[in-house]
């Protein structure tokens, strides 16, 4: 998949989200001219330019593993898609220093951003709902938190700056929810791994749903992989992931119990936190290298949260919607599960009859995030 045609997804996600994003993040802070002219740089060249190398500078303090020469003076379009955004990311931190010894290094472009998203109303209502959960049955309450771990992929940043956003809930296209559950409930627990995604209001309830399933006895330990840069706009870092555990800690009530409690097992290493690079490469998950493999191998269960994951472990392609989950993250060492809701072109695991009646409401239902799956593979 690529994004050259006009008419596509990827075509509108580097010629309409990206100048929005581009313009926050040269806004959001009193950065210097030479940032706002790399990021009018950028811009102009993954539109309308060629594919350009890497800065000298930035490559002597981190590499860039997945460099590919044979793209150089092509179209961006032209690129992988997959390749490409990846590129365009790494491309955002070279152009506001974030590599290079100096006052910016390491300052997250994206960060004002996500922490208006952490202070923001909406989270403290979410955090005052847990209340509420609390006093469920345990089935409801269960269902209640993979559910918000499942809906919250809709608040990603990167998807609020795009024009195809809906805040209607279209509900499960697949739900293979019975099956998540068994798999946590009937049987010994085992080390549990959790594909993150987005920080804020996504990372939050994974982090609620990872301390149940911790303190329940569900896991012995979970280990949460999150990206080591600024990432896809509001992927969740360590820094963000931090913010999110105080952010629940401080809120008192349920939420705050639960925010200490994960304070603790991150101090313990029952929650371990890891980011490898790997995270940040344009690689699907079938090229992942040999010690995640084991990592994931030895999980009693690997939890992808989101769009992007999906993306890479399904391959990035205009697969035909019903082609077997199953059979397309056959390479996925261990039981796995992806809960997503539906922002790119995308799509796997669906019944005839669900691509029929999607297809016939004549809405773009593969790239509104109004749709979400759950999908088991034990
Ligand atoms: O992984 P996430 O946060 O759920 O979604 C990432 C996303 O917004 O980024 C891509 C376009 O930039 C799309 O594939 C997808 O909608």
């Amino acid at each position: 998949m690529d994004s050259s045609d006009p008419a596509s997804f990827p075509w509108s996600v580097f010629h309409d989200r990206h100048p929005v994003l581009i313009e926050r993040i040269a806004g959001a802070l009193p950065r210097p001219a030479a940032h706002h002219d790399a990021l009018d740089a950028l811009l102009a060249e993954s539109t309308s330019g060629v594919v350009s190398a890497l800065d000298v500078e930035s490559l002597r303090h981190e590499h860039w593993p997945w460099w590919r020469p044979e793209y150089r003076g092509l179209p961006w379009g032209e690129t992988p898609f997959l390749w490409a955004e990846s590129y365009f990311y790494r491309r955002v931190l070279d152009a506001v220093g974030y590599f290079v010894p100096g006052l910016w290094r390491g300052l997250d472009p994206f960060g004002p951003i996500k922490a208006a998203e952490l202070a923001g109303s909406s989270v403290s209502e979410e955090l005052a709902a847990l209340d509420d959960v609390a006093a469920l049955p345990a089935d409801e309450q269960w269902s209640a938190l993979v559910g918000s771990a499942l809906w919250g992929n809709r608040a990603d940043l990167s998807f609020q700056a795009g024009p195809t956003a809906s805040e209607a809930t279209g509900g499960l296209i697949a739900d293979d929810s019975d099956a998540l559950r068994g798999l946590l409930h009937d049987r010994p627990p085992g080390e549990v791994h959790v594909l993150a995604d987005n920080a804020g209001r996504e990372v939050l309830p994974d982090l609620v749903l990872i301390e149940h399933l911790l303190s329940a006895g569900l896991a012995t330990a979970v280990v949460l992989h999150v990206k080591p840069f600024p990432y896809y706009v509001s992927d969740a870092t360590p820094a963000d992931v931090w913010a999110a555990v105080a952010r629940l800690r401080d809120a008192g009530g349920r939420a705050g119990e639960v925010g200490g409690r994960l304070f603790g097992f991150l101090r313990t290493g029952r929650l371990g936190l890891e980011a490898h690079e790997f995270f940040c490469g344009p690689l699907t998950y079938d090229a992942m290298p040999s010690g995640l493999r084991e990592q994931f191998a030895g999980a009693s269960l690997t939890i992808s949260k989101g769009d992007l994951n999906y993306r890479r472990l399904v391959g990035d392609r205009h697969w035909h919607a019903t082609a077997p989950f199953e059979e397309l993250t056959a390479h996925f060492p261990g039981p796995l599960a992806a809960l997503r809701t539906l922002k790119c072109d995308v799509a796997v695991g669906l019944t005839e009859e669900t691509v029929r009646r999607l297809d016939g409401t004549g809405k773009a239902w593969r790239t509104t995030g109004e749709y979400a799956v759950i999908h088991v593979r034990g």
